[in-house]
């Protein structure tokens, strides 16, 4: 049998990694949000995060601590109250196409097609290019997420499936830096969440985009990612581990769930959330 090797965490996130610049720099950001108390809502306290380019990280941590407001500081969407995000050396102060999203409830615009919702944001990144050229570009990521000919359906005739993989298309098409995902799987069964987890890691080879995404699953977390970052409970959560995710890429899921270390692993990732940060959820 296989040596179990020593679990890597660290409490700091800001481990350097050999000769790598910072891509992504999360550097001592805190979130308070108003209230009718003067000194409002802290959901975040000091939060370090260093990402390298390339990297697949999973954010982990019970419901309300603030992983989608962290995401949304990456993305744009949302202002640090103190610290800073930055992209490589550009300190992230709204939304840009360097930085695409997708969500669980897909966001798709129900009005338009398949390749309609995706040729809008091509459209607006790229008005130089020709219409061919802009047509192509939807037609090439319909074709990677299986979906040529689904181009002329309306969300409302796709499945739960079909929906993400088109808002996948849609955020890759316009060839972001960073691609965030907001609990892209939560809504999906056990087998198309599957499926789209081994798409998604494909994908993600061939691009070589950085990626951070939010899931409540410790199995998926473990499949795609390099490293899995652990909230603490709010309010003023924090990081408070990170999780170093070592098994080979390109990753396969019965060969992973052979190797010793997978379990490990899942059952640090399950003490930490369950024991050392139990969370009463009908707080
Ligand atoms: N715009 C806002 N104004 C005030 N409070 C907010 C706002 N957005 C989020 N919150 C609060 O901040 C806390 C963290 O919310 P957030 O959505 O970031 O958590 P989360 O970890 O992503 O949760 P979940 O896993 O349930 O999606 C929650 O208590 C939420 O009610």
């Amino acid at each position: 049998m296989q040596a179990v090797q020593p679990i890597q965490t660290t409490d700091k996130a800001t481990k350097p990694m050999e000769n790598r610049e910072p891509f992504l720099t999360i550097e001592g950001v805190s979130k308070v949000y108003p209230t009718s108390q003067p000194e409002g809502y802290t959901v975040l306290k000091d939060v370090n995060l260093t990402v390298y380019e390339g990297e697949f990280i999973c954010l982990i941590g019970h419901s309300g601590c603030g992983k989608s407001t962290l995401l949304n500081m990456v993305s744009g969407f949302n202002k640090p109250t103190d610290g800073e995000v930055r992209l490589q050396s550009k300190r992230i102060s709204e939304p840009g196409p360097d930085r695409m999203m997708v969500f669980q409830n897909y966001a798709l615009l129900p009005w338009l097609t398949s390749f309609e919702n995706i040729y809008l944001g091509v459209d607006s990144v790229y008005p130089n290019k020709s219409k061919a050229e802009k047509d192509k570009i939807v037609r090439d990521h319909l074709a990677m997420v299986g979906l040529s000919e689904a181009a002329d359906k309306k969300p409302t005739q796709l499945s739960g499936g079909m929906k993400q993989r088109v808002a996948i298309a849609r955020a890759l098409a316009i060839r972001p830096q960073v691609l965030i995902l907001d609990e892209p799987f939560g809504a999906l069964d056990a087998i198309t969440k599957e499926e789209l987890q081994e798409e998604l890691l494909k994908i993600w080879n061939d691009y070589r985009c950085t990626v951070l995404m939010i899931t409540h699953d410790i199995d998926e977390a473990l499949f795609l990612a390099d490293r899995l970052v652990m909230m603490t409970n709010g309010p003023a959560a924090n990081i408070g581990e990170v999780m170093d995710i070592h098994f080979p890429r390109p990753r396969n899921r019965t060969r992973i769930m052979e190797d010793p270390e997978y379990y490990e692993l899942r059952n640090y990732a399950l003490d930490y959330l369950y024991r050392r940060f139990a969370h009463d959820d009908t707080e």
